[in-house]
């Protein structure tokens, strides 16, 4: 088989049991497996929950804390436990992991998205395993992924891995939560995530979980729109992933091969950039770019909001509202002298520029 680049993402139920203790079990069970696949020479990347629920019982907490400084301490002993845990399992199989703690900022900084995408490059042409959690301790409530699924969606599409496993406490998604409804059945294949099937979708059955099955569909959702295929459920034993990538894995298999992948510079444009403007662009502009593929002109660009540089990302609107976003190559003030003297007796001798406003390699359409 090719080799292959997988990101796998465990639940926090999937590795810990409700005391607010690492489950030894599982979790050497989860970590032959990925060594299996690491020996069947694929490039293998982790996204592990778990810090929060391995880390409450040394605070002293019963239960999973719900306030946010009991969560982010609760984190900070747990994800060192983690590691410990990883780091010394993984040292029989001679794998080393490397620990990566990413905020939602890390990734709508350009140079720190950039970074990281190197770092990750060089940890797997170095043959380590990365493992990669949000930073708990230190994100703040607004400014957070959500939850892992997405982070492991984002990190996916962002390395362009072949596939996205998101293995969790149960195999795969029910027409309605099997916990609760024993007559529920399971979808073995998706060919993508429509508003019904999230509908479909419920909270987290565990007491240590975040966000549940709907998390789930909402980040397989975000792989797929950036080409990467996604499995969701469970297995065991050392061929569990290896099953998955043969198509035997017990879950829920998703868009296999169905989507072209987007760049990373064009992820970054629509996926973590923030805008600084807008620009508004005339009929003929506007189905240039939405229908016939073409970048964006200056001579379509009728009025700018807002005070943008070269190189920001702005919004783009036309007569029936946002078009999409992109990263332009002149600055709002260079946009609007242009529009000012295209309005103004000087039109005639006026040099028109050809340089693209937005090139189409640096534009993503709205959905
Ligand atoms: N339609 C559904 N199909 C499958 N599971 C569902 C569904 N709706 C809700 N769930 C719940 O989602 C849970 C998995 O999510 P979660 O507890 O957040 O896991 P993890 O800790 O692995 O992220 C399942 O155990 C189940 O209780
Ligand atoms: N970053 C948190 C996990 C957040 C999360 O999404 O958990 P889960 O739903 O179990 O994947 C932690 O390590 O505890």
């Amino acid at each position: 088989m090719r080799k292959k680049r997988i990101v796998v993402k465990i639940g926090s139920s999937s590795l810990t049991n409700d005391k607010g203790e690492i489950d030894q079990d599982k979790f050497d069970d989860h970590v032959q497996a990925l060594a299996a696949l690491k020996e069947a020479n694929h490039e293998v990347i982790l996204v592990s929950s778990g810090a929060v629920a391995a880390g409450f019982r040394s605070l002293g907490y019963p239960t999973r804390p719900v306030t946010v400084k009991g969560r982010q301490a609760a984190a900070a002993v747990g994800q060192s436990l983690l590691i410990q845990s990883y780091t010394d399992k993984l040292s029989e199989f001679q794998i080393i992991p490397a620990q990566i703690l990413l905020t939602r900022g890390d990734f709508s900084d350009r140079s720190r998205y950039r970074n990281a995408f190197a770092t990750i490059s060089e940890l797997l042409d170095r043959g380590l395993l990365p493992i990669i959690n949000e930073n708990d301790t230190v994100a703040v409530d607004e400014l957070t992924f959500g939850d892992n699924d997405m982070l492991s969606a984002l990190v996916s599409g962002f390395i362009h891995a072949d596939m996205l496993m998101i293995l969790t406490d149960i195999n795969g998604l029910y027409d309605s939560n099997p916990h609760t409804n024993p007559s529920a059945k399971r979808f073995d294949y998706l060919e993508g995530i429509s508003n019904e099937m999230l509908e479909l979708a419920g909270d987290s059955g565990s007491k240590v979980g975040t966000g549940g099955m709907k998390s789930k569909l909402l980040a397989a959702k975000t792989a797929v729109a950036l080409g990467v295929p996604v499995f969701i459920g469970k297995g065991s034993g050392k061929e569990k992933l290896l099953d998955i990538m043969r198509g035997n894995g017990d879950g829920t298999y998703i868009a296999e091969g169905t989507m072209d992948p987007l760049n990373t510079s064009r992820q970054w444009i629509a996926l973590h950039s923030e805008t600084s403007g807008k620009v508004y662009v005339d009929q003929g502009a506007e189905e240039a770019i939405l229908y016939r593929g073409k970048s964006l002109l200056p001579a379509g660009v009728f009025k700018v909001n807002g005070n943008f540089h070269k190189g920001d990302v702005v919004e783009v609107y036309g007569i029936n509202g946002l078009l999409g976003r992109g990263e332009v190559a002149y600055s709002a003030q260079q946009l609007k002298d242009l529009i000012k003297k295209r309005n103004s007796e000087e039109k005639k001798e006026m040099f028109v520029p050809t340089v693209e406003v937005i090139h189409r390699n640096r534009w993503v359409q709205a959905k």
